[in-house]
């Protein structure tokens, strides 16, 4: 079929845009899914026309309707220190974002770690949930399938596992009731991978076994309290992903040189803002931006961009001991991945690359890099804020004013 035939068959509703591959080969059809949007539209999308990612690989497991790709600037931060149990050394940080001041205040934060002799960063928790939600015929039923669950783990496990050779099912807890509905949290760790196609597959395997054995109906393989994709305090307490947390501790000079600032100014910020701030707003953030530097690393590297709410979760605390800062940061939920879903894409890998953290076996080094990013961000927002350079910063760096 010509082109202008297919454009056709679009316009009269003949063809539908998903099934232009049917008739060309999948480069025109992106190309032509493109020129009906720019005529319906009225628009001429140069820009998103310009990649060079093989978008034939992207189509089989990242996207569908696919018409090109959109362009974030990708900053470098760093280098940062990083005193980890999987990342030792200097770091580049790869930030993609189009907020202005953010690659700066990274940057800096970096600069005061790597000079106090770097940060210490540790994985608390490692795993990723998928929890149904299955219907009894009462609480008392529900009470009895819990105790089959309990009972039955070995056999769960079995049917879980069966179907991945990463995937790990290693406990099924909490397993929430709400009258007759039943949530049991299927906790699995995933490799390298983050897991979200792995669990889901490896849980619907599982209930398979239960609702035949227990005759309880499987009402929706998720039932929300997995929590994906939601900020929930679930999560904060029992951690989803990758738990987070690093320190420094950094020489009241280093603060006054590089963030501006005093050890105490940044601790006075952080209980009225951090703590006092966020518990009168019921927010679940005790933090200041932990969702900016998540954010930029994780469309920088391929992470699923809606795990970046998850990431926005955790605390900051900072002291003035002795005269000097100790600062540190705490992400109870953070799910990572440097194999599967988005890492494939070209542009993805070479970020990943950058920090060494490409492919099987670096998910853990990756985690604790990013723990340093965010400690570096976070660091040098609260110095500005304490220092009343906010608004300055983005004068200059956010409207080039
Ligand atoms: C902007 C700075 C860093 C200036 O900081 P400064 O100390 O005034 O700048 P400086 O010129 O003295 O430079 C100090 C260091 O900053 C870095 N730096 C400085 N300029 C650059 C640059 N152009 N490119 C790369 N790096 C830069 C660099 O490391 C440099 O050291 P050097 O390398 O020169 O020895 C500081 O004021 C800052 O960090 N501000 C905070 C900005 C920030 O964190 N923005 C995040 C977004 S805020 C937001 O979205 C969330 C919010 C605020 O609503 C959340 C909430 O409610 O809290
Ligand atoms: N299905 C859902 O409900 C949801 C899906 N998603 C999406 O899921 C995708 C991520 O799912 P995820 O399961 O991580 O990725 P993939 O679906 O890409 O699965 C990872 C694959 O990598 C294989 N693998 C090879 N080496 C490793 C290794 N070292 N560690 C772990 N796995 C390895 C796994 O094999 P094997 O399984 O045999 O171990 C598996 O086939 C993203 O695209 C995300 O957007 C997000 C949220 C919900």
């Amino acid at each position: 079929m010509i082109k202008e035939e297919i454009i056709k068959g679009l316009k009269e509703g003949k063809i539908k845009l998903h099934e232009i591959e049917k008739y060309t080969s999948i480069e025109e059809a992106v190309e032509l899914r493109r020129l009906f949007i720019e005529r319906i539209t009225g628009t001429k999308l140069k820009h998103i026309s310009n990649y060079s990612i093989n978008m034939e690989e992207a189509q089989k497991r990242n996207i569908e309707n696919p018409i090109g790709t959109i362009q974030i600037p990708l900053g470098i931060a760093g280098p940062i220190k990083i005193r980890g149990e999987h990342a030792k050394g200097k770091f580049y940080i790869p930030l993609a974002t189009s907020e202005g001041a953010l690659v700066a205040s990274v940057n800096r934060g970096c600069s005061a770690i790597t000079k106090a002799g770097g940060a210490t960063v540790r994985i608390t928790e490692d795993k990723m949930t998928r929890a149904p939600v299955i219907r009894t015929e009462s609480i008392q039923e529900a009470l009895k399938v819990r105790e089959w669950i309990q009972e039955n783990f070995e056999r769960l496990k079995e049917a879980a596992e069966s179907t991945t050779r990463h995937g790990k099912l290693i406990k099924i807890d909490p397993i929430l009731i709400v009258g007759p509905y039943l949530y049991p949290r299927f906790v699995f760790t995933t490799g390298d991978s983050m897991g979200m196609n792995m669990v889901t597959i490896a849980t619907e395997e599982a209930m398979k076994l239960l609702t035949k054995e227990t005759g309880a109906h499987l009402i929706a393989l998720s039932g929300n309290a997995c929590v994906d994709k939601k900020p929930a305090a679930l999560n904060l307490i029992e951690g989803r992903g990758k738990s987070l947390t690093a320190e420094v501790k950094i020489p009241a000079k280093i603060v006054e040189r590089i963030l501006k600032t005093t050890p105490k100014a940044i601790q006075e910020v952080n209980l009225a803002k951090n703590f006092a701030g966020s518990a009168i707003s019921g927010s679940m953030g005790f933090n200041a931006h932990y969702a900016n530097i998540i954010g930029a690393i994780f469309l920088a590297t391929g992470q699923d961009e809606a795990h970046i709410t998850e990431g926005s979760l955790g605390i900051t605390t900072a002291e003035e001991i002795n005269g000097d800062l100790y600062f540190s940061v705490t992400l109870p939920d953070v799910p990572l991945a440097t194999v599967g879903g988005g890492t494939r894409l070209e542009t993805a890998t070479e970020c990943l690359e950058i920090m060494g953290v490409r492919g099987s076996g670096k998910v853990h080094k990756f985690a604790e890099i990013v723990a340093g990013a965010v400690l570096a961000g976070e660091l040098s927002l609260m110095g500005a804020l304490a220092a009343g350079h906010l608004a300055r910063a983005h004068m200059r760096l956010g409207r080039g004013s």
